[in-house]
């Protein structure tokens, strides 16, 4: 069950990274457009997210990788409803836990499912008109031709069953039926399975194209890790049930975090914290050892070393601690 008192999520949507300043003070940042919080869901007894924290922002593309059963598939289905989840999802400042999958997907989510999934009986047309039953019909012909654009192999299979096609063409169709929908989050879970490296680079062609220029956000879970971070804006690996970042390294002494990032709590003590990463995806490092007044490291690519000895430090002014090495 959803945490509908769980916390709040505030802010206006909008496009850019921060709010007009009140006059003479400094930018306010704007939430992130997805921001994922301590996101905890399993199956009965079973455990498998155990508190994962995510932010995404607007036409950013984020690769999931890791194990086989590590939870990627169930953090896509707790994104778009299908399982429900404890902790905060916030979608340009609202939350969706709690919420059914039908209203999420009318918020503007869109989940292609592992699977490729497509009504096989139905023809190609009529799969995409299916995806489109959340939209006003006078869009649907601009739709269509829309994802007739970014999938013209479809347009000489329109009038044949979705079960005739090959399975690079049915992964192309549950895409464009999903991209019927007008999403402004796209969860593809494992959109290349099945697919030859070349189809697969060009399916992640389209997928980038469709982010960069259009503004969707995407999370991607892949097996195909190496062409997935290649694409990618940004890859995170699921361990143990939480989201880490590859090659960076935690607080000494907490395993759950070591060799990782981001990393919320405090730490067990003086040790080094790398971030990294541009200044529209900040890294949040919080501490020392008060939750409650939480430092703000925003990444630029440098590595540096902590934790301060004391004091906030705020993006842009004087850290009290070095840089170590980059
Ligand atoms: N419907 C379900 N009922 C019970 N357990 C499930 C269900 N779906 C998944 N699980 C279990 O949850 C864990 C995580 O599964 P999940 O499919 O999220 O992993 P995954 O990282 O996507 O794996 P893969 O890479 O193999 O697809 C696994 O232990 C799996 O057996």
């Amino acid at each position: 069950m959803g945490e509908p008192g769980g916390p709040a999520v505030t802010g206006p949507a909008g496009d850019g990274p921060s709010r007009r300043p009140p006059a003479g003070g400094a930018p306010v940042p704007r939430p992130p457009f997805l921001r994922v919080r301590n996101l905890r869901t399993g199956y009965g007894p079973a455990r498998v997210l155990q508190g994962v924290d995510l932010e995404v922002e607007e036409g950013e593309m984020v690769a999931v990788l890791g194990q086989n059963g590590a939870g990627k598939t169930t953090l896509l289905r707790a994104l778009s409803g299908l399982v429900r989840g404890r902790g905060s999802v916030g979608l340009r400042g609202t939350e969706l836990l709690g919420r059914a999958p039908e209203e999420i997907a009318r918020r503007g989510v869109g989940h292609v499912p592992e699977g490729r999934g497509v009504f096989a009986p139905l023809t190609v047309e009529e799969n995409l008109r299916v995806g489109a039953h959340l939209r006003p019909g006078s869009e649907l012909a601009e739709d269509m031709r829309h994802v007739l654009t970014c999938f013209p192999v479809l347009r000489a299979h329109l009038s044949q069953p979705a079960g005739s096609l090959s399975g690079g063409e049915r992964q192309m169709l549950a895409i464009g039926r999903a991209l019927m929908a007008r999403p402004r989050l796209l969860l593809l879970d494992e959109p290349s399975r099945g697919l030859a490296p070349l189809a697969t680079r060009r399916l992640f062609d389209v997928l980038r194209a469709i982010s960069t220029h259009e503004r969707v956000a995407m999370i991607l879970v892949e097996q195909k890790t190496q062409l997935a971070a290649e694409f990618a804006a940004r890859s995170l690996v699921m361990e143990s049930g939480r989201l880490v970042t590859p090659g960076m390294a935690g607080p000494p002494g907490d395993p759950s975090t070591q060799g990782t990032r981001p990393w919320h709590g405090s730490p067990p003590g003086p040790g080094t914290w790398q971030g990294s990463g541009p200044p529209s995806t900040p890294d949040v490092w919080q501490g020392p050892g008060n939750p409650s007044t939480p430092d703000v490291w925003q990444g630029s690519g440098e590595v540096w070393q902590g934790p301060p000895s004391g004091g906030r430090s705020a993006p842009g002014r004087p850290r009290p601690w070095g840089r170590s090495h980059g």
